[in-house]
């Protein structure tokens, strides 16, 4: 399709309308994945009259808002891509990439640690992978970068008004109340339930490979597995709460979160894209309304987040009885902590019971996806590299020797700390696959943001810092930063778990809290569970591997990197399957334990 006349933009809307009405469908949808090239298989479910009505509002309110629209922007010199469309700028390319993050790597390739895109509308916007401007937006000036208007009305709608919703003074009071429920101490106390945890992944494989007609074939949709395994750590060790996800797969609460991701914000349409541009200059009250809106997203988040909210609604009601009859001394999950620290609070900084449960789905959402979706990539680099798997395992044998000898019967996070080979596997992982591969954080006030090194821009000035105005969005690339040559070396693009032992790597810009990695965040935002996280992979991926093998099945799959909000890994040209990892499952057979 032609652009360039005053009419282009218009045409534009209506060309990729049609095609998204084309590939409507009214109930259970037929999933096919779009190409940038060919929208006409767009992934879309809004109903067409949603569609319209939305567009015939947001072209309205763009019309008021023009001169803001076209305000140029301080850093328009910067080095970019060119803009395929006038409306959608990159918008439909970097949300429907084939594989995550290989935009990014290109960008970064041919532009350097940082550039410039476009937004709905010709809006300006900047990339970033570069260490210091990095550190200088997440941690020097943290709270002057504040989550988009478009990303915290997307996490309300998943959470409620929780802690990825809130901003400046409120954020750091709930982050305060949060702490002391996140401590080390409080987390290492943790390993008995992530362990115990394991162990029940490891009865249920075992069971199935029991059962399997050809033990030695016998390929498991290990996401699915692990996606149950963390929903029931989450549930335990946040709430107290038995979710059983484990025990049941058609369970509520798994049903509740079973490809949210892929049903909501994965592939969204052209006009669902529009309208969220317009975001940032409605009113905040309009905005919160999306939330009752009929569209694809919004009704899916309501239906997860009834589910989530009857739980904790009933839970913290007990929880806090609990705490105010002072029986709560030996209970140590994490809304017990939180009932508790709240209470010590001066009443005016309180949470309130409403703010309560938005924390605690907040938890159920940030604390078990990404955990398995780490575990995934994980065993499938894992599945792929069977020396460097052998090596953790006899690694995990030799530690296992020394616990027995002391007479103990299990791994304490010192033995799981001293396991060089495990950490080095884990930290790569989290490398190559940061499951919130990007972050978009809006400019709060004019600033200028500092580079480690510098860029030509398209004049050939060599630039040292960026200028932004108030409102700029800035995308920070996670999986751009994590593959920085400069930083991880040469072979930064590939696996290789040994850069983590070489003891005279360069010290670097700190960004992020674990390992120097994004995948956590950093500064006044990171992770709050990076811990939690770190503890309960070690306890799950050293059971697994002292009682089974991972490999690539024979027929191999071609596994993607599906762009939905998270990085879901599915079978490629399969989406309709949901999130998949199939591998080859065998068990280990050790000399104590001979059977299965
Ligand atoms: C592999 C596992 C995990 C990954 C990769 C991960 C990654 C992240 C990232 C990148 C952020 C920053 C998001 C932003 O600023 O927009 C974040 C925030 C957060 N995460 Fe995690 N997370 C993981 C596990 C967990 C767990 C297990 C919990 C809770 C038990 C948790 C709770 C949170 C919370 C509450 C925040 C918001 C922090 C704040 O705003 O101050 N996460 N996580």
């Amino acid at each position: 399709m032609e652009s360039g006349t005053a009419l282009a933009p218009l045409q534009e809307f209506v060309y990729i309308a049609r095609l998204e009405a084309r590939s409507s469908q009214p109930s259970h949808q037929s999933y096919s994945l779009p190409e940038p090239s060919d929208l006409s298989i767009s992934y879309c479910v809004e109903s067409m009259e949603i569609v319209l009505v939305l567009c015939v509002a947001a072209i309205a309110v763009a019309l008021a808002l023009l001169p803001k629209l076209f305000k140029r922007s301080p850093f328009r010199h910067i080095r970019g891509p060119p803009s395929p469309s006038w409306l959608y700028g990159h918008m439909i390319m970097t949300s429907r990439e084939k594989d995550v993050g290989d935009l990014h790597f290109q960008y970064m390739q041919e532009y350097g640690s940082a550039w410039r895109m476009k937004e709905c509308f010709n809006k300006d916007t900047l990339w970033l992978v570069d260490p210091k401007a990095i550190q200088y937006v997440l941690q020097t000036s943290g709270y002057h970068y504040s989550r988009t208007v478009v990303g915290r009305h997307i996490a309300r709608q998943i959470t409620g008004d929780g802690i990825l919703y809130v901003e400046g003074d409120d954020h750091a009071r709930v982050r305060k109340i949060m702490n002391p429920a996140f401590s080390a101490a409080q987390l290492r106390s943790f390993l008995p339930l992530f362990r115990r945890s394991a162990r029940r992944l490891t009865i249920k494989w075992k069971d199935s490979l029991r059962t399997a007609s050809a033990p030695a074939d016998h390929v498991l949709n290990v996401n699915s597995w692990f996606t149950r395994t963390t929903l029931d750590v989450i549930g335990e060790a946040a709430y107290d709460f038995r979710c059983g996800a484990l025990e049941e797969e058609d369970n509520e609460v798994v049903d509740a979160y079973k490809n949210m991701f892929r049903d909501s914000v994965m592939y969204p349409s052209g006009a669902t894209l529009v309208f969220r541009s317009l975001w940032p200059y409605i009113p905040e009250r309009l905005i919160r309304l999306t939330g009752y809106l009929p569209t694809r997203e919004a009704r899916r988040f309501r239906r997860t987040l009834s589910v989530v909210n009857k739980i904790s609604n009933r839970l913290i009601k007990e929880k806090t009885q609990t705490c105010l009859d002072r029986k709560d001394e030996n209970l140590r999950d994490i809304m017990s902590i939180l009932v508790k620290a709240n209470h010590s609070e001066n009443p005016k900084t309180r949470m309130k019971d409403k703010e309560m449960i938005s924390q605690m789905a907040t938890f159920f959402l940030a604390g078990h996806e990404t955990t398995a979706s780490m575990l995934t990539w994980m065993t499938w680099e894992l599945a792929k590299d069977q020396d460097y798997q052998e090596k953790m395992r006899q690694e995990i044998a030799a530690v296992r020797a020394k616990v027995s000898e002391r007479g103990d019967d299990d791994f304490t996070v010192a033995d799981l700390d001293s396991m060089t080979f495990v950490i080095a596997g884990l930290k790569e992982a989290l490398r190559l696959h940061p499951i919130v591969y990007m972050m978009v954080r809006s400019a709060e006030r004019d600033d200028a943001i500092p580079l480690s090194r510098p860029i030509r821009d398209e004049k050939g000035n060599v630039i040292s810092e960026i200028p932004v105005s108030k409102g700029t969005s800035i995308n920070l690339s996670l999986c751009g930063y994590n593959r920085l040559p400069e930083v991880w070396g040469a072979d930064a693009q590939v696996w290789n778990p040994y850069r983590w032992m070489d003891t005279n790597r360069e010290k670097h810009i700190n960004v992020g809290v674990y390992g120097n990695l994004l995948t956590f965040s950093g500064g006044v935002k990171a992770c709050i569970g990076w811990r939690f996280t770190v503890i309960e992979l070690q306890a799950i991926v050293v059971e697994l591997l002292e009682n089974f093998e991972v490999a690539i099945p024979d027929d191999k799959p071609d596994i993607q990197r599906v762009p939905g909000g998270l990085m879901i890994p599915m079978i490629r040209g399969k989406p309709e399957l949901g999130s998949q990892m199939p591998l080859k499952v065998t068990a280990v057979v050790r000399p104590e334990k001979a059977e299965v």
